[in-house]
């Protein structure tokens, strides 16, 4: 099978370099095309997939094409590409805020229609994907998109209506959470620790809190309750997280890129 993506940025990059280091697809088999010439020679050099700045080449040489370009070149690529597109291919996005219905409608033909939400974790094989598809889409043709987001994490099919959601709460997610990071090494560097080992014990930190929660089953606010010694230090820390709001910042902040990817035209 050959599986093709429109625009090779920092999404596809991950999601073709997860795919082709579990082997799922080689990189013989991966078409890729992009705006700039400069684009062209890094994925060629980096993942030796085949590469152009040709959108209809990629489309006609493709069984399943992803499309991984901003919201607002969408429109000029579908329409650019969309005599390619026939019925037996399957068209994969994984833009914020385009509805299955919406990317049908631009097509303009009963299409096989996966609309999808990675996010950047999938450079180390940790993504989280939301999918939905319409019914044009077999369960075997789902099942296999499946197997390919899987290849660079977890994927999990949710309704169309929670795909907004899926934005905040994992496609967009990672970068609230970096700032956390870096802001949590911040105080360690403050403190006097080098900082390339302060990256290493705060990102270590989020990395086994968060298997914690996955493998455990556990409430967070019992997780949380594990480590606040009575009259100890972590809850001091707490206290002052309650006290500027963080819970309620990061619930807002979260809320907010969802009526933005509700809202994206
Ligand atoms: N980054 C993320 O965390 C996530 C992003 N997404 C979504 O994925 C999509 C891509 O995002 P991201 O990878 O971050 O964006 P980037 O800006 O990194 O990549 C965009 C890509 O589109 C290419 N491109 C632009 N115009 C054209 C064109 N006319 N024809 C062909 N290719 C074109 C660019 O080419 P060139 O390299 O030559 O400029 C580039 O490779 C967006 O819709 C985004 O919302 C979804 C989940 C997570
Ligand atoms: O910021 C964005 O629009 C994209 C969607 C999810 C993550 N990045």
């Amino acid at each position: 099978m050959k599986v093709g993506f429109i625009g090779g940025g920092n999404m596809a990059s991950a999601m073709i370099g997860g795919m082709i280091q579990k082997g799922v697809v080689s990189a013989d088999d991966i078409l890729v095309s992009v705006r700039t010439e400069k684009s062209v020679e890094r994925l060629t050099n980096q993942f030796g997939v085949q590469a152009t700045m040709d959108n209809e080449a990629v489309v006609a040489g493709s069984d399943l094409v992803f499309l991984a370009v901003k919201p607002n070149q969408i429109k000029n690529i579908i329409n650019l590409v969309k005599n390619f597109i026939s019925p037996e291919k399957i068209i994969v996005s994984i833009l914020p805020g385009k509805s299955l219905q919406w990317l049908g409608t631009e097509i303009g033909k009963p299409t096989k229609l996966i609309r999808t939400m990675p996010n950047t974790p999938a450079l180390v094989g940790e993504g989280m994907t939301g999918v939905c598809a319409n019914d044009l889409v077999t369960e075997e043709e789902l099942q296999l998109v499946l197997t390919l987001l899987k290849s660079f994490g977890r994927a999990e099919v949710v309704p169309e209506y929670l795909m907004d959601t899926v934005t905040g709460v994992s496609g967009s997610s990672p970068a609230y959470v970096f700032l956390f990071l870096e802001a949590l090494a911040d105080a360690a560097v403050a403190e006097g620790m080098p900082r390339k080992q302060a990256y290493e014990f705060a990102a270590q930190s989020v990395l086994g809190s968060a298997k914690m929660l996955l493998e455990t089953g556990m409430h967070p606010g019992e997780l949380k309750d594990m480590v606040c010694s009575p009259g100890g230090t972590t809850i001091e820390a707490v206290a002052v997280l309650e006290r500027e709001k963080l819970r309620s910042a990061v619930i807002d902040a979260t809320r907010a890129c969802i009526r933005k990817s509700k809202g994206v035209d």
